[in-house]
């Protein structure tokens, strides 16, 4: 580990090689042709209609990298690629490359150091948090499969803490509407308000309308800082959310989050939280640079800011939770 060794610095000026060959097998459709068996390089260029030298370079560069395996037989599918990456698996999740590494993302990138030099995102208008940013439908349209387990630990939560009976949630930046959706799903009596920019909520009612919960649910449109949001909330989601503002802007949108709950009520925040020293988990630390490059003050927060932005708010009692099968942690908070 501590002997000089420059094999990192060619891995990672080149790792967009990386993102390059996993796009362009999830547009090629690769892993879902071999789903049906192991292949040939000469019959999985005939079943995507590529050519037989760009298939077998491409075949032998995603079984290096630990997404293909070959043997006498051709290529085959490591596990991994046979339950996230083959279209015919219910957990496909090959959609994320949609926003993931979306062109507009990867542009962003080019210029890191110009991002660094500012101390924010060099996109239009604050990036990512303006209305007129393009990706959100993407993200919505895209996304929902990563947030699977999440979504699914988050209702089993909402479902341990309310007694049976009528049940509000509002969903802030509800994107696909995943969260909210899973909720109503599992909680026959749950009303959902889903609140986002008025194009994204589209794509949200109709994932509601898919899962058969549209007649409990509501939109609100608009910039979450400026909609009014109503009250008496049992719970108020905050999913992949606060991570876009600076902490002054957390504080105020979290006092309208707290008047807007029932006394009792909960806010559940779900985002990537980094361990105090904001190097580790590495999912949860590098987050942080995805916020430089996209939003003037956003930020990959540790627990302990979180505590001090909710406690500004006034919520006294906040509990930091590990969520199973994802690189995200909840902080499950009480308007005590
Ligand atoms: N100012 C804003 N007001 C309301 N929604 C916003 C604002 N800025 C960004 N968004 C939305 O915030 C969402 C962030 S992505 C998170 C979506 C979802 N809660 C999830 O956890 O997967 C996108 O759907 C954006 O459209």
């Amino acid at each position: 580990m501590n002997e000089p060794n420059p094999v990192i610095i060619f891995e990672t000026l080149n790792a967009f090689q990386r993102t390059g060959a996993l796009k362009a097998a999830i547009e090629l459709k690769v892993f879902t042709v071999l789903g049906a068996g192991p292949l040939p390089a000469t019959a999985i260029a005939t079943a995507t209609g590529t050519s037989e030298r760009g298939m077998r370079i491409l075949c032998d560069y995603l079984a290096v990298i630990g997404f293909l395996e070959k043997s006498v037989d051709g290529y085959s599918l490591t596990p991994t690629a046979a339950v996230f990456l083959d279209q015919k698996s219910a957990s496909y999740m090959g959609s994320v490359a949609g926003f993931v590494a979306a062109d507009a993302i990867m542009d962003t990138y080019r210029d890191v150091a110009g991002a660094v030099r500012k101390g924010g995102t060099l996109l239009a208008n604050g990036g990512s948090t303006n209305v007129g940013f393009e990706l959100w439908v993407e993200f919505a349209k895209s996304m929902a499969p990563m947030m699977k387990p999440a979504a699914h630990f988050i209702a089993d939560l909402v479902a341990e803490k309310h007694d049976a009976g009528p049940l509000r949630v509002l969903d802030i930046a509800a994107g696909h509407g995943l969260f909210g959706i899973t909720i109503a799903e599992r909680m026959p009596d749950a009303e959902i308000v889903a609140q986002d920019f008025e194009r994204v909520l589209e794509v949200a009612n109709e994932n509601a309308k898919l899962a058969g919960v549209h007649d409990r649910y509501t939109l609100l449109p608009g910039d979450a800082m400026a909609v009014e949001f109503g009250e008496n909330y049992d719970f108020i989601l905050l999913t992949n959310f606060l991570h876009h503002f600076g902490t002054d802007t957390c504080i105020t949108l979290l006092k309208k989050v707290r008047a807007a709950l029932k006394p009792g009520g909960f806010a559940v925040t779900l985002d990537f939280i980094p361990n105090e020293d904001r190097v580790t988990p590495a999912v949860s630390a590098t987050f942080a640079l995805t916020m430089l490059m996209s939003t003037d003050q956003g930020d990959a927060y540790t627990f302990a800011e979180y505590e001090q932005m909710f406690a500004a708010a006034g919520f006294g009692n906040n509990r930091l939770i590990d969520v199973p099968n994802s690189p995200s942690r909840l902080v499950l908070s009480c308007n005590a």
